[in-house]
C-alpha cells in the first residue's frame, strides 16, 4: 500500500464541467479515429471511466460499449492495481479501433494494466496528472500531482457560513 497524501490542492468538479470536458475530449478523438476501422467500440474504465465514456460514445455515435475493472484504490491510498473484470475479448482483439476512457490518470498504473490488455487501443482519459501522462493518448486538462480531483459523483451540495456572520 502506498499512502498518496498529502494533496494539497483540491480541483472540484461539477457535472456541466465534466460534460463540457468529457465534450471536449470526444472533439479531439473525432478527427483521430483509424481510417479503415473508425472508432468502433468504447470501452469504459469503471467506475470513474463510465460517466465520461458514455458522454464520448454518445458525441461520437458509438454504440458498442463494454467495461474494464480496474481495482487499486482505497479512498486516497493505492494497492497494486489488478484487472477484476475483463472486457469481451472476442470483441476488443488486440484494441484497434477501440477507444479506453477514464475520468483521469494520476500514477498512470491503471493504464499500465490496462494498456498490457488492449496494446492497439486508443486511451483517452478527461484529466491528467503528470505521473501518467506518458501512459494516456489524449486527454483534456492537467492540474497537479498535489492535486486531488473530486467528482460529482462524490460530492454533496452543503450549507456554508456567510463570510460575515453573527459575531462580527
Ligand atoms: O493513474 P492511477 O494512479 O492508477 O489512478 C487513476 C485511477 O484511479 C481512480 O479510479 P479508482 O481505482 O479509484 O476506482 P473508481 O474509478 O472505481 O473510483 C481513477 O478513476 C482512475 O481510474
Ligand atoms: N477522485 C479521484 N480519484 C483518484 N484516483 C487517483 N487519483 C485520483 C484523484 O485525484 N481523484
Ligand atoms: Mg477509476
Amino acid at each position: 500500500m502506498t499512502d498518496r497524501l498529502p494533496h494539497e490542492k483540491g480541483f472540484h468538479v461539477s457535472w456541466d464541467q465534466l460534460h463540457r470536458d468529457a465534450r471536449a475530449l470526444a472533439w479531439r478523438l473525432q478527427s483521430m479515429a483509424p481510417e479503415d476501422t473508425g472508432w468502433r467500440a468504447v470501452v469504459a474504465i469503471t467506475r470513474g471511466g463510465m460517466a465520461p465514456a458514455m458522454i464520448v460514445a454518445r458525441e461520437l455515435d458509438i454504440r458498442t460499449v463494454d467495461t474494464i475493472s480496474v481495482k487499486s484504490y482505497h479512498h486516497q491510498t493505492q494497492s497494486e492495481p489488478k484487472i477484476i473484470k475483463a472486457p469481451d475479448m472476442e470483441l476488443i482483439g488486440d484494441g484497434t479501433g477501440v477507444l479506453v476512457v477514464d475520468d483521469l490518470v494520476d500514477t498512470g498504473k491503471t493504464l499500465e494494466v490496462v494498456r498490457k490488455h488492449m496494446p492497439k487501443a486508443h486511451i483517452a482519459t478527461v484529466y491528467a496528472k503528470p505521473m501518467g501522462r506518458p501512459m494516456v493518448d489524449t486527454f483534456v486538462t492537467e492540474v497537479s500531482q498535489d492535486t486531488w480531483i473530486f467528482f460529482p459523483w462524490d460530492m454533496a451540495l452543503q450549507y456554508v457560513q456567510p463570510l460575515r456572520g453573527k459575531d462580527d
